[in-house]
């Protein structure tokens, strides 16, 4: 795994030992890694070495932390953002606004005002109300707001129901067969200036194929708008392309197999071409670090359980995600466990029946692969505090946000006066 070795027996990210991190912070915790970090936006760079001035734009929901996001836009990319919050913090970490584009189906009127004052490179439409909300908006800001349609190409992405976006009864874009009348529509809608074509089909994609289906359909898409009079200038292919969780799995494809794909199918649009990665940068770089609190007997196998749940990591209750889990400082012996956290929920499950490292209480476990949509997914459920975040660059780690402390949870609600009485 990416700058996640093991060194003496024991797990280091980078050059630092994880028991340091779990000594100093205590877990659960997340840990990323720097070198990774830069490493994956190096290769999805590479990828798209053919093409002329692509935009990265990182899907910022996969990992918003701060220093993530400055990482990223030191390394030079933009972000995509799908809401007012997602936008503030990619300006925040440094992330120029003409590298950002603005997606999902429910903008408020409030977060494209705030979108337009920021001056994004592109809105992603996902509906003609949203269209029309949209140019009212910049038409009273003394604007005009740079739009793609986002088109949903009826393609089935072959991933997990909850996280495919491309599918005609999914809520995500504007019908593909209707796109002609849409675009007709927004031209005449004297508040946007429109640019471009926009489609993601879903994400952990492990096969190319259904993209290609999409880039394909876009590229007709866009001829036929040319022939409509409109000024195409933009793609953007989406995100989506799968990681590696389990390694007794085939690997996905690589980002070199998806970029020379891209590449062939869309040599001749005479487009800027605009990705919105998230995963791949992000979901090997960093790791949940958390400590078995007790293992008790089950009737199968035994129960290991540990300090992390559902709400730090939701992806294997929502999803039956599969994350592998390692000991940090593993013994001989390797037998199946089922590993459960604390909270009050039977879905609070991250494995049943896993073959892996024998534990005892008090160890520490790493769920790898949990960069993306890890603590960006926590809640506080069962009162639990937010997941803090390190991140690692060579021998240097730091917390980059701290656990808060329950009181602030506490503190947060307030009991009126006639509760009270
Ligand atoms: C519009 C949009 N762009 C980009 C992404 C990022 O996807 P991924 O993390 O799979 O690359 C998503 C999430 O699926 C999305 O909804
Ligand atoms: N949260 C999902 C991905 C959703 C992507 C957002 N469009 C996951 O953990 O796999």
């Amino acid at each position: 795994m990416d700058h996640f070795d093991y060194v003496d027996g024991v797990m280091h990210v980078e050059q630092v030992p994880m028991p340091a991190i779990a000594q100093a912070v205590g877990t659960p915790v997340y840990v990323y890694s720097t070198a990774t970090l830069t490493r994956h936006v190096g290769v999805f760079r590479d990828a798209l070495g053919q093409l002329d001035d692509p935009l990265v734009a990182f899907a910022v929901k996969a990992n918003p932390n701060a220093a993530v996001l400055a990482t990223l836009a030191k390394l030079g990319l933009g972000a995509d953002v799908v809401s007012g919050g997602e936008l503030l913090r990619a300006v925040a970490a440094g992330i120029p606004a003409d590298r950002i584009v603005f997606s999902g189906v429910g903008k408020t009127a409030e977060e494209m005002r705030l979108a337009l004052e920021h001056g994004i490179f592109q809105f992603n439409l996902e509906s003609e109300p949203e269209a029309e909300m949209l140019s009212e908006v910049a038409l009273s800001m003394g604007k005009r707001a740079p739009v793609a349609y986002r088109v949903n190409p009826d393609v089935d992405a072959g991933t997990h129901a909850k996280i495919s976006t491309g599918k005609s009864e999914n809520k995500f874009g504007i019908p593909y067969d209707r796109a002609l009348a849409s675009y007709a529509g927004a031209r005449d809608l004297p508040g946007l200036d429109v640019q471009g074509v926009a489609v993601h089909i879903g994400s952990q994609l492990t096969d190319l194929a259904p993209l290609e289906a999409a880039f394909v359909k876009v590229g007709a898409l866009i001829g036929r708008l040319r022939e409509a009079g409109h000024d195409i200038r933009t793609a953007d292919l989406g995100g989506g392309l799968g990681v590696p969780y389990d390694p007794s799995k085939p690997l996905p494809p690589s980002p070199a197999d998806y970029g020379a794909m891209v590449t062939r199918v869309t040599a001749g649009w005479n487009v800027r071409l605009m990705f919105e990665p998230g995963r791949v940068i992000v979901g090997n770089a960093g790791a949940l670090l958390s400590r078995v609190v007790r293992v008790k007997q089950g009737a199968q196998a035994p129960f290991v359980i540990v300090d992390a749940a559902m709400n730090d990591l939701l992806r294997p209750s929502l999803y039956d995600a599969w994350h592998d889990i390692r000991a940090v400082e593993p013994a001989a012996e390797r037998s199946a466990a089922n590993v459960v956290g604390p909270v009050c929920e039977t879905g609070d499950t991250f494995a049943m029946h896993r073959d892996m490292d024998v534990v005892e209480a008090g160890d520490l476990v790493a769920f790898m692969t949990a960069g993306a949509y890890g603590a960006t997914m926590a809640s506080t459920y069962n009162s639990r505090a937010l997941t803090p975040e390190v991140l690692v660059s060579g021998g240097k780690w730091a917390v980059v946000r701290a656990r808060p402390p329950i009181e602030a949870l506490i503190e947060g609600d307030s009991i009126p006066d006639w509760v009270r009485d």
